[in-house]
């Protein structure tokens, strides 16, 4: 530029015409120097060598994987440059220079200083939907905690830019349910339908043929194909199809399912997995679901994962299971990844939880103060942070794996070792997903209903024995309930002695605190009723305990005495128990417990299969179960339902029993579409709920409410579920034995829906009462059904502990199944009799004058 020449002239030119400059601008302006040389070096910039710079390749198609397909849009994923996986400890807070070498991974140790090396991977990436995503690379293998390069807020920023983005391809949109007619013919508005997995249309069996033609993507109407799936049907992906295994042979029909669930149209693409923040690219995706334990089930959403201990969960949520370690994400786990609160840490909760589970029993051996953090690396080993001695294996503790299954952490499985997750996906089998010819039963209830009593006795029916491992899981279980019990134990020991000294001290104090605790108080002399509601919990979970082994039963109890006259003079405590000595067994019980509580809790503790029957629950946590049996087809029960053998010339008698707990259940039906194609619905609940409390499901209200009303609340939610509308429900009418013995002391009208039942007591009918009773409310349970859906409601009534009871039951809902089947091909339903009628009513047990 030539010198000397009008600087503000200049300067105008820089801005729009127009623009007012200012008098006093202060600026500054670099010019070409063309003076004579000087005598030292001049600081340069090294040109950009253009060939050096990294390139991503278009990815060439699917991926192979085993004889899985990952599919693969066609997408320019930016380069990464590979590094050594190598072991960082972590803790929220810790600084770059707490990076030591751990003499077990030391091979594998890297500095951080290389982290610049890694900024080439910046690169907006373009995606399959052609939207730019700014990518700001997560140098790999470290903590985000740890090292911030003066970026955070922009990296912040952009992140924060980049999770709407992503967000287009998490969140689903959930498309308005279609009408119950055909949406081709417009008609069979009561006939069982079959859905696009994309648009949700319903076709009926005439006419699904014609909408789907070949479907060379399983279900889909044919405008839909290579459309992607609504992800709320993934997990229905080559399901079996009540209506196509009747239209179509059985290879048609496996080979339709078998694409549906393979074909790449169908495939969660790696964006909708959004890990540590970032969405995954193919590579990620596909080291993710070739690892040695990848995380099961996955469906679009935003997870977190920690490298070095394997730690999976949703975003906001604690850890949900242990994936293989060292994967290598672009994204970098967030200190407040688990619950947006930097304490909570998975390694810092298990040797919390550590500490408390160790404390109860007094067992502790290792000192483990509260505020000491941990660093855990993937084989479970764990030190004091900052200290370079492995301290022990955290796995190898019962006592953590019995914390976390206190408190649904995941633990890994037994057999896992860190040198597995280098197997190469080759030596994997993929899973055969199709399920031809099963039928799936799901199970559900509310707590305590009996579901995996039931469960467990269908396993051990029908010849599927528990496995060692489940074994294992089971015994976990019984010693985590163990745990459970002794916590409450400790709390209502201490609840007792206070309230039983305020009581002795001051009642009308007393009774104010009780009414604080959330029950009813009515009367001064009913404010013990919140003493009863809790006494009632107590000996729940007490019989529960006993449930577990037959070693105690009470004998004497001078301890409790002061409480127990007390509450003896609540007249509805008097009801419920009816002997005194019952609430001296309470305490007492629990004396005995603590010495089976030992037994229990010690490695040698072999469950009995008494034990596994009568233990509370199934498995850890609210995750889901199933099993697969058959029926033998040559039961005498069938006889007695059907002449018609030929008609079942080729039976389906392959069942897959589903159980979710009723603590999945609780969190308001969310998960229920995931079985929309169920065969059949089992709800279980205890009929000798019908006089007892519980805290009710929504929190609410803090009062507690009746069992057997908050039973029939979800019964009714369930029921009224949209996906269930075509799905029959057999209502198991469970704990008989409990409800014929408590029947006589406690009047069924306890329960004010069943306020109006008047036994009737002639000589011409020695029905026994709980027989009655039973009637009575399988009858409010069939109107409840037939006024929400029109439809008929079988009962079946059931003793889970007692095996052949669960036996009948299951045959019994063999027959409604083939009866649904009848139906749907020829409109003919099962013979009416009590168990399948709606036509007789409640009525003729109902007190003639209300
Ligand atoms: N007396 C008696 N006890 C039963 C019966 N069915 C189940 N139980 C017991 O009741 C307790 C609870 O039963 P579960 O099968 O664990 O109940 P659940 O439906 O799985 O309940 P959640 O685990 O809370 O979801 C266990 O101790 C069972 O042994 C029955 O018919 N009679
Ligand atoms: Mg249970």
């Amino acid at each position: 530029m030539a010198g000397g020449g009008d600087w503000e002239e200049m300067v105008k030119k820089m801005f729009p015409p127009g623009t007012m400059i200012p008098e006093n601008l202060d600026y500054s302006i670099a010019l070409e120097y063309d003076g004579p040389p000087v005598s030292y070096e001049l600081p340069r910039i090294n040109p950009v060598d253009i060939p050096a710079i990294p390139t991503a390749e278009q990815a060439s198609g699917p991926l192979k994987l085993g004889n899985g397909v990952v599919p693969i849009a066609p997408v320019i994923g930016p380069h990464r440059a590979r590094q050594p996986a190598f072991q960082v400890a972590h803790r929220a807070g810790q600084s770059a220079s707490q990076v030591r070498s751990s003499s077990e991974s030391g091979s594998q140790q890297e500095d951080y200083s290389d982290d610049e090396s890694h900024s080439e991977s910046h690169e907006p990436a373009r995606n399959s939907q052609g939207q730019n995503a700014a990518r700001p690379a997560a140098p790999e293998g470290r903590r985000a905690q740890v090292v911030t390069f003066g970026l955070q807020e922009d990296s912040k920023h952009e992140s924060k830019e980049f999770d709407e983005v992503s967000d287009q391809y998490v969140s689903v949109t959930r498309k308005e349910k279609k009408g119950r007619t055909c949406c081709r013919c417009g008609k069979g508005k009561w006939e069982s339908k079959e859905s696009c997995i994309v648009c949700d249309a319903r076709y009926c069996s005439s006419c699904v043929l014609r909408a789907m033609g070949s479907m060379p993507e399983g279900r889909k109407c044919i405008t839909c194909i290579s459309k992607p799936i609504d992800e709320c049907k993934r997990s229905k992906l080559g399901k079996s199809s009540r209506i196509l295994s009747r239209l179509l042979s059985p290879l048609e029909v496996r080979q339709i399912l078998k694409v549906e669930k393979e074909c790449e149209a169908n495939q969660l693409r790696p964006e909708q997995l959004i890990v540590n923040g970032f969405p995954l690219h193919h590579e990620e995706m596909a080291d993710l679901l070739s690892c040695e334990r990848p995380p099961g089930n996955l469906k679009p959403g935003r997870y977190w994962y920690d490298k070095e201990s394997g730690f999976w969960g949703k975003e906001g949520e604690k850890p949900d299971r242990i994936v293989s370690t060292n994967l290598n994400f672009n994204g970098k786990l967030q200190p407040d990844a688990s619950n947006g609160n930097t304490k909570f840490y998975c390694v810092t909760i298990l040797t919390e939880l550590m500490t408390i589970s160790l404390s109860f029993v007094q067992l502790a051996q290792v000192q483990c103060p509260r505020d000491t953090h941990f660093w855990v690396y993937h084989d479970g080993g764990y030190e004091e942070e900052g200290q370079n001695n492995i301290k022990g294996k955290i796995w190898e503790s019962p006592l953590a794996r019995l914390a976390c299954a206190l408190f649904s952490l995941p633990v890994p499985p037994a057999d896992s070792d860190g040198t597995k997750d280098e197997a190469p996906y080759s030596a994997r089998t993929v899973p055969n997903y199709l399920d031809h010819g099963i039928q799936k039963l799901l199970i559900l209830g509310s707590p305590g209903a009996g579901t995996s009593t039931i469960f467990k006795q269908a396993k051990l029916l029908y010849g599927t024995r528990f496995t060692q491992e489940e074994l294992e899981n089971i015994k976990l279980m019984i010693q985590s309930n163990i745990f459970k019990y002794l916590g409450i134990l400790l709390e209502g020991r201490e609840r007792f002695e206070e309230e039983a000294l305020a009581l002795e001290d001051n009642p009308s104090s007393a009774a104010k605190n009780s009414q604080q605790d959330g029950s009813k108080c009515t009367s001064s002399n009913s404010c013990i009723y919140s003493i009863n509601a809790k006494l009632k919990n107590f000996s729940d979970w007490l019989l529960d305990i006993i449930a577990t082994g037959d070693a105690f039963f009470p004998a004497a109890t001078r301890e409790y005495a002061p409480v127990v006259d007390e509450l003896w003079k609540d007249p509805a405590i008097q009801a419920t128990y009816k002997r005194k000595d019952e609430l001296h067994f309470l305490p007492d019980a629990a004396e005995y417990f603590l010495s089976r509580a030992i037994e229990v809790s010690s490695n040698e503790y072999e469950p009995s299969e008494k034990d596994v029957i009568y233990a509370e629950g199934l498995t850890q946590g609210n995750g889901l179960s199933f099993i697969d049996f058959t029926l033998d087809d040559r039961s005498p029960m069938s006889e007695n339902f059907s002449d018609n053998h030929d008609a079942y010339s080729q039976p389906v008698n392959k069942y897959q029993l589903i159980r979710v707990s009723a603590k999945g259940m609780n969190e308001g039906c969310k998960w229920v579409e995931m079985f929309e194609d169920v065969h059949m619905v089992i709800f279980s609940i205890a009929l000798s709920e019908y006089n007892e409390l519980c805290i009710p499901a929504s929190g609410g209200n803090k009062f507690l409410v009746n069992k057997m009303i908050e039973s029939r609340d979800l019964f009714e939610t369930t029921i009224r579920q949209p996906c269930f509308r075509d799905t029959p429900f057999v209502l198991v009418l469970n704990k008989y034995d409990l409800f014929e013995e408590k029947i006589g002391r406690a009047p069924l009208s306890e329960c004010e829906w069943f306020s109006d039942f008047c036994p009737i007591r002639t000589h011409h009918n020695n029905q026994p009462m709980a027989q009655q009773a039973f009637y009575y409310v399988a009858m409010k349970f069939k109107d409840l059904y037939a006024a929400a859906t029109g439809r008929k409601l079988f009962v079946w009534q059931a003793r889970a502990r007692d095996r052949p009871t669960i036996d009948e039951a299951f045959r019994y809902i063999r027959e409604v199944l083939r009866w649904e089947d009848e139906k749907d091909n020829n409109g003919y339903g099962p013979e009416e009799s009590f168990y399948s009628t709606t036509e007789l009513s409640s009525s003729r047990l109902i007190a003639a004058a209300e």
